[in-house]
């Protein structure tokens, strides 16, 4: 249940379960509205309190079709239901025509023309008593294009007179307008800022990627998942095409609690050097505190071992800070080159702190050179900003880039470019796809950081670690928190970590050290919260 599906995906998993005959459409249909009426009360139970009227908004396709169903299961549940239709009855699909005129039997279904929202809702006196809850359904995964503008408009119109806290708001499947595949608004004329915020939103059978990417999860709210029924398993057991169809399948962000054990069955009497021997570069004087964040991670993520390596004028500053962390001397590539004669410095971490300069470059390739596996953050990228490619032309499979969008931008601008171009058609680029393009382009693995972290392997592994929901870390949007990650990553990887797999692991810990530690956090909180999150998550 840990994947991200996109919508083309969605579609072949239904089709497949018509053609295999494990379900038909109206099945799938009515099992997703009840899932829909079963989230909403679950979620919200205040709902319940309120049962009074509903507005269930209708679209075009089988989006629309879901709502007809939540009118007429709510219908039966006692509650008053209005339902509007955005498109033409004449031209709905079998499956959503069906369930528009079951609801016909028990209701008006108010056409696009007639819903005039202002005079119903706008007045100081209501025409008609404002709904307690309102149902999008009118786009779901088959949204292409914006939203018509005179749509959007009486969306926002409705918005006006019945604002957050009116009435509560339920998306079916997606907020309409919001592109499922990349959590980007369809919106080029309103900036991307949608008509409304949902309470929430339910998706069928599994997430889709813009639940978790982008702005998707402003505009969803909170996300349930309602199960309709699809034995995915089974499907894709049976039908090669539906197995190729989920082959690039996103996953979302699992720590290896296996792995991050120490001692028991998979390392019996372990010596330090069993967990490897990690070293971080660090910057000059009154610059060694980025550096100093992530040695600290490092170990206290398990490595056996960690060093900073630090140029002379920074020994001393380095050393009054210092106690489990070693510290040795590195005044630039040559000396590194000579540190790294010892075979059991296993793994590298470059760049926090480290400054933009041709010395960084001369340690970043000699740090390639070396074939180690290696973090590169911050400083490290930066300093390639002018000639990206002759960082490019030494990465290898061992290598983690762990950029923000800034340090991207710098890194990639024509992928960057492209990213951020308010999207006009559907599917959009989202984070994935630009991660992707970057990492090919790079050769290695890379941590396209944010809220919505994507973590990529060029022609392999992807997975989505999303900071959102539950899972909401806003307390790490502080100084260094970024250097404490990539001590993180170069710890693991000491250990042992293939790159993608320290890359994950480090950064659901991180985010779980944050969520652990709460209000105030600041970055050194993050690797003392450390061993509280490894306890909490039976380590
Ligand atoms: N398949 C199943 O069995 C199940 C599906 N389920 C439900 O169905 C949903 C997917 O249904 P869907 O494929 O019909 O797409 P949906 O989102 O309703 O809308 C597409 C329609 O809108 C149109 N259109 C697009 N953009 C537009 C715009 N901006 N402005 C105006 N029109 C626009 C587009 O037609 P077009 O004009 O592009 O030809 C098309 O007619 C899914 O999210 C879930 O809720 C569940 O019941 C479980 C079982
Ligand atoms: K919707």
């Amino acid at each position: 249940m840990n994947e991200l599906l996109t919508s083309a995906q969605m579609r072949a998993i239904e089709q497949a379960a018509f053609d295999s005959g494990q379900a038909t459409g109206l099945e799938l249909m009515e099992r997703a509205g009840q899932g829909v009426i079963e989230a909403m009360f679950e979620a919200l139970p205040d709902l319940a309190k309120a049962k009074a009227k509903a507005l269930i908004l209708c679209g075009p396709g089988n989006n629309g079709g879901d709502g007809f169903v939540i009118a007429r299961l709510l219908h039966e549940m006692g509650w008053q239901v209005s339902c509007f239709l955005y498109g033409d009855p004449g031209r709905l699909q079998p499956d959503a025509k069906a369930n528009h005129d079951r609801w016909g039997e028990i209701g008006a279904v108010v056409p696009f023309a007639d819903w005039h929202v202002r005079e119903r809702w706008g007045g100081a006196v209501p025409v008609e008593q404002p709904p307690s809850l309102i149902v999008d359904s009118l786009f779901g995964t088959g949204l292409t294009r914006p939203l018509a503008r005179d749509l959007d408009e009486a969306l926002r119109n409705l918005a006006s007179c019945l604002p957050e806290g009116k009435a509560w708001r339920v998306a079916v499947d997606a907020p309409s307008g919001l592109c499922m595949d990349s959590g980007r608004p369809l919106d080029p004329e309103n900036d991307g800022e949608l008509p409304s915020r949902q309470d929430l939103t339910v998706s069928f059978h599994r997430l889709k990627r813009g639940h978790m990417l982008g702005d998707g999860p402003e505009w969803c709210g909170r996300v349930a998942v309602a199960d309709i029924g699809l034995n995915q398993p089974a499907l894709r057991a049976a039908r090669p095409a539906l197995r190729e169809q989920l082959s690039d399948m996103v996953q979302l962000a699992e720590p290896d609690k296996r792995q991050l054990r120490k001692g028991g069955e998979d390392y019996p009497g372990a010596h330090k050097y069993d967990y490897g021997h990690a070293v971080v570069l660090s910057g000059g004087p009154g610059r060694t505190g980025a550096a100093r964040l992530a040695a600290r991670a490092a170990l206290r993520v398990g490595a056996g071992l960690v060093t900073l390596a630090a140029p002379a004028p920074a020994m001393s500053e380095c050393a009054s800070q210092l106690t489990a962390v070693m510290l040795t001397r590195c005044n630039g590539a040559p000396d590194l080159g000579t540190l790294l004669e010892d075979e059991r410095l296993n793994a590298l971490c470059l760049g926090p702190g480290l400054g933009v300069s041709a010395a960084t470059r001369d340690l970043v390739l000699t740090a390639l050179g070396s074939r180690r596996r290696c973090v590169l953050d911050a400083d490290a990228l930066t300093a390639f900003a002018e000639r990206p490619q002759a960082l490019f032309a030494h990465l290898h499979s061992g290598v983690v880039l762990t950029p923000h969008a800034g340090e991207f931008a710098r890194l990639f601008p024509d992928i960057w470019a492209r990213f951020i171009a308010c999207p006009e058609q559907g599917p959009a680029i989202s984070k994935i796809e630009a991660a992707q393009e970057a990492a090919a382009r790079a050769g290695c693995i890379l941590l396209f950081k944010g809220q919505d972290t994507v973590i990529v392997e060029p022609g392999g592994r992807v997975v989505v670690h999303a900071a959102c929901y539950e899972r909401a870390a806003p307390w790490l949007a502080t100084a260094g928190a970024g250097d404490v990650l990539a001590g993180m990553i170069a710890g693991l990887m000491a250990r042992g970590f293939w790159p993608v797999g320290a890359a994950e692991t480090a950064a659901w810990l991180h985010a779980e050290a944050a969520i652990s530690f709460g209000p105030g956090l600041i970055a050194e909180d993050l690797a003392e919260e450390l061993p509280a999150v490894l306890r909490a998550s039976g380590v």
